[in-house]
C-alpha cells in the first residue's frame, strides 16, 4: 500500500484474534479459503496464526505464506525465541512478511500473571524485537493491556522497542476498557512523549467487551493511528474485536470528518462475512452493522415511504457498495401502503386505492400473527380476496421466497 498519512493500514487478525473465539476453530484449509478471501477483499496484513501453539496452525501459516502473494503475512509470537523461531519458520515462504511479538505491560499482568518485573519485560521486549528483527524487516510489536498499562512506562517500553527495531508499535485495549476519549487521548499522549515514534507506525487493537471496539479504533485513528487491527464480523475473544467492515466503513462514509483512505474492496464485505460465518458456524445477528441481514431493509411504513422517494432519508450508505445486491423493503405489521403499492408493481398487479388498503389491512392483521410475511403470504391474501375480485395468483411459486 502506498505509505500516505492519509491512509490506514488494515490489519486483519480473524485467523488469529478472531479463531480465538470459543467454537471458533477453523481448519487449515478453512484459513488458507478465508485468507484468499481476505486477499479479495484488500486487507493489507492477515494475521494468518500463532505458529508455535499447534502443528495445524503452523501448517495453515505455512501454507497462507506459500499462497496469498501480496498481502503481508503476519504470525504471532510470544517473547520467547521458540515462539519466534516458529513464526520465522512458518513464514519463510511468504511474498511479504511480519513477525508480531507481544508481552504484556499492565501491572496487573506483569504481576500475576507473568511474574516478571517491569525492568523484566523490558528486557525481554526489547531482545524478543532483536531476535525477530534478525529474521524479518518488519516487526510488530504489541504492549498487551495498554490501556491498563501506567502511561510512563508505556512510552519508556515503547521507545525501547522501536529502538530495538520495531517497525510497529500496536497499542491494545486487550480487555476492552478504555472509553474513546480517553483511547485518544492515549494515543495522542504516545505520540508526543514517545521520543522515535516518527519510526513506527502506530497501531491499535481494541476489544468489544463494552460495545466499544469500532469506536476507540475511530478515536484512534483520529489521535494518528495508523494501523487498525480488526476482524471479520468483530469475532474474537470474549465479545471480541473490531469488527473490519465498521471501521472500514466509518471511514468511507464520514470521509468528511476523517480523510482517510483505506485498499479495502468494500464490495467484498458480505461475502467475507458469509464466508466467516460458514467457516466458524458463528452467525452475525441480523442487525449486526454493514453485514447484518436488517442493514438495508426497511419495514416500518414511515421509513419505507421516505425510502421509495429517497434512499438517502434512511440509509447513509449503499447497500451495493458493501455487496448486497440491493436494500429490502419488508412487508409486515408496521408496513404502510406506499410499501404496498411499490409490492404490487414489481409483481405487476394492479388495485386501485380502496383495494389497496384492504390488502394493506390484512397484511397488517397477518402480521399479528406471525413474525414475517413472506411473498406467498401476500399471493395468498390476494388469492382469498379473489372472490371480492381482486386476483388470482399462484402462490406456490413463491414458497421459499429469497428473504425468508
Ligand atoms: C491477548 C491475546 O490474545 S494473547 C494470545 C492468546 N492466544 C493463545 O493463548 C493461543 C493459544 N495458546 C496456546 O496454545 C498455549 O497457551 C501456548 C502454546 C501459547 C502456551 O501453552 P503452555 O506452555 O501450556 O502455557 P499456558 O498457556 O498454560 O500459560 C501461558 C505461559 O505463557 C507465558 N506468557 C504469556 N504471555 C507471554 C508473552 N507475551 N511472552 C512470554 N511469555 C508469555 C505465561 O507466563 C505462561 O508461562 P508459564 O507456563 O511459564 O507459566
Ligand atoms: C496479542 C495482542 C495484540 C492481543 O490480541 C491483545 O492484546 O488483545
Ligand atoms: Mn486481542
Amino acid at each position: 500500500m502506498k505509505n500516505k498519512s492519509d491512509q490506514i493500514v488494515i490489519f486483519d487478525t480473524t485467523l488469529r484474534d478472531g479463531e480465538q473465539s470459543p467454537g471458533a476453530s477453523m481448519t487449515i484449509e478453512e484459513k488458507v479459503q478465508m485468507a484468499h478471501q481476505l486477499k479479495r477483499l484488500g486487507v493489507n496484513v492477515i494475521e494468518a496464526g500463532f505458529p508455535v501453539i499447534s502443528d495445524g496452525d503452523f501448517k495453515a501459516v505455512s501454507e497462507i505464506a506459500r499462497q496469498v502473494k501480496g498481502p503481508t503475512i503476519c504470525a504471532l509470537a510470544r517473547a520467547v525465541d521458540n515462539d519466534i523461531e516458529a513464526a520465522a519458520k512458518a513464514l519463510s515462504e511468504a511474498e511479504n512478511k511480519r513477525i508480531h511479538v507481544f508481552i504484556a505491560t499492565s501491572d496487573i499482568h506483569m504481576e500475576h500473571k507473568l511474574k516478571m518485573t517491569r525492568e523484566q519485560v523490558v528486557l525481554r521486549a526489547v531482545s524478543a524485537v532483536k531476535k525477530a528483527r534478525s529474521y524479518v524487516t518488519d516487526v510488530e510489536f504489541s504492549a498487551e493491556d495498554a490501556a491498563r498499562t501506567d502511561l510512563d512506562f508505556l512510552v519508556h517500553i515503547i521507545e525501547a522497542v522501536v529502538d530495538a527495531g520495531a517497525t510497529t508499535v500496536n497499542i491494545p485495549d486487550t480487555v476492552g476498557y478504555a472509553t474513546p476519549s480517553e483511547f485518544g487521548q492515549l494515543i495522542k499522549a504516545l505520540k508526543t512523549r514517545v521520543r522515535n515514534i516518527e519510526q513506527a507506525v502506530i497501531s491499535v487493537h481494541c476489544h468489544n467487551d463494552l460495545g466499544l471496539a469500532t469506536a476507540n479504533s475511530l478515536a484512534a485513528v483520529a489521535n494518528g493511528a495508523r494501523q487498525v487491527e480488526c476482524t471479520v464480523n468483530g469475532i474474537g475473544e470474549r465479545s471480541g474485536n473490531c469488527a473490519l467492515e465498521e471501521i472500514v466503513m466509518a471511514l468511507k462514509t464520514r470521509h468528511d470528518k476523517f480523510a482517510i483512505e483505506t485498499d479495502i474492496n468494500t464490495r467484498e464485505l458480505v461475502n467475507s462475512s458469509k464466508m466467516v460465518e460458514e467457516v466458524t458456524g458463528i452467525h452475525v445477528q441480523p442487525n449486526k452493522a454493514i453485514v447484518g441481514r436488517n442493514s438495508f431493509a426497511h419495514e416500518a411504513g414511515i421509513h419505507q415511504h421516505g425510502v421509495i422517494a429517497n434512499r438517502a432519508t434512511y440509509e447513509i450508505m449503499r447497500a451495493e457498495d458493501v455487496g448486497f445486491e440491493s436494500n429490502e423493503i419488508v412487508l409486515g405489521k408496521h408496513s404502510g401502503r406506499h410499501a404496498i403499492r411499490l409490492w404490487l408493481d414489481k409483481n405487476k398487479i394492479t388495485l386501485n386505492e380502496d383495494e389497496i388498503t384492504e390488502l394493506s389491512n390484512k397484511v397488517k392483521a397477518l402480521s399479528d400473527t406471525q413474525k414475517q410475511i413472506s411473498d406467498s403470504d401476500v399471493f395468498a391474501i390476494l388469492n382469498q380476496s379473489q372472490g371480492d375480485n381482486v386476483v388470482s395468483v399462484d402462490a406456490t411459486q413463491y414458497l421459499g421466497s429469497k428473504r425468508w
